[in-house]
């Protein structure tokens, strides 16, 4: 069962939370961070509960996500974001209560954000990285399901300096994607070697 209120997975085999500590590094403001940082201490900002039946490469991992409402700066609060480790392995996540966005960035550096609400569907196609962002007032609900041998690799955004793009605030109640200014673009030889790595 989805339990949206509490924003969980009844029945989860993993729990997987975050702190704002555990975020170093990856919002563009390291004095609103540190600030924020110290106001909230080890509040959970986000948390994952998920049923995992076997690392099979035929099975699904099914889970909800719960992020908090917040931004460092004008910044909106995210997940670490990540690409799977068999980059070729492919997610679907969808939206139980509040408002959010997939972002989403190929390894040649295409961007696209889809908007995530209740009842919507957001298909993460292979090898797209991708990052959960909480651009609403309330908690983001998210069911997601993914093959269960699909694992995370970090590396490559942090390699990246970040994603190409950051979701700020507008200033007129909405977000909107603007560059990371620490961003550089995988050399070709790189972007070549993800796909290379399917199985
Ligand atoms: O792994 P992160 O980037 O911290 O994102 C948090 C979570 O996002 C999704 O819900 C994935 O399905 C989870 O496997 C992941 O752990
Ligand atoms: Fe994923």
């Amino acid at each position: 069962m989805v339990d949206v209120a509490k924003g969980e997975l009844r029945g989860a085999t993993n729990r997987y939370t975050k702190t704002l500590g555990d975020l170093a590094g990856l919002y563009e403001d390291e004095e609103a961070y540190r600030a924020l940082l110290a106001e909230m201490g080890d509040k959970v900002v986000y948390e994952v509960t998920d049923y995992k039946p076997s690392a099979d490469a035929g099975d699904m991992i099914i889970g909800v996500t719960r992020m908090l409402p917040g931004k460092v700066g004008r910044e909106f609060f995210l997940t670490r974001g990540h690409i799977h480790a068999n980059p070729n392995r492919p997610e679907m996540y969808y939206g139980e209560s509040g408002h959010g966005l997939m972002l989403l960035e190929s390894p040649a550096g295409d961007i696209r954000t889809v908007e995530i609400g209740p009842r919507s569907l957001c298909y993460v196609p292979p090898y797209w990285i991708h990052r959960s962002v909480n651009v609403g007032p309330t908690e983001l609900v998210m069911t997601f399901a993914y093959p269960a041998d699909s694992g995370q690799d970090y590396d490559i955004i942090a390699k990246a300096g970040g994603m190409r793009s950051r979701i700020v605030d507008d200033g007129r109640g909405s977000w909107v994607a603007v560059d990371n200014e620490s961003y550089r673009f995988r050399p070709a030889e790189l972007v070549e070697s993800i796909f290379a790595k399917a199985r």
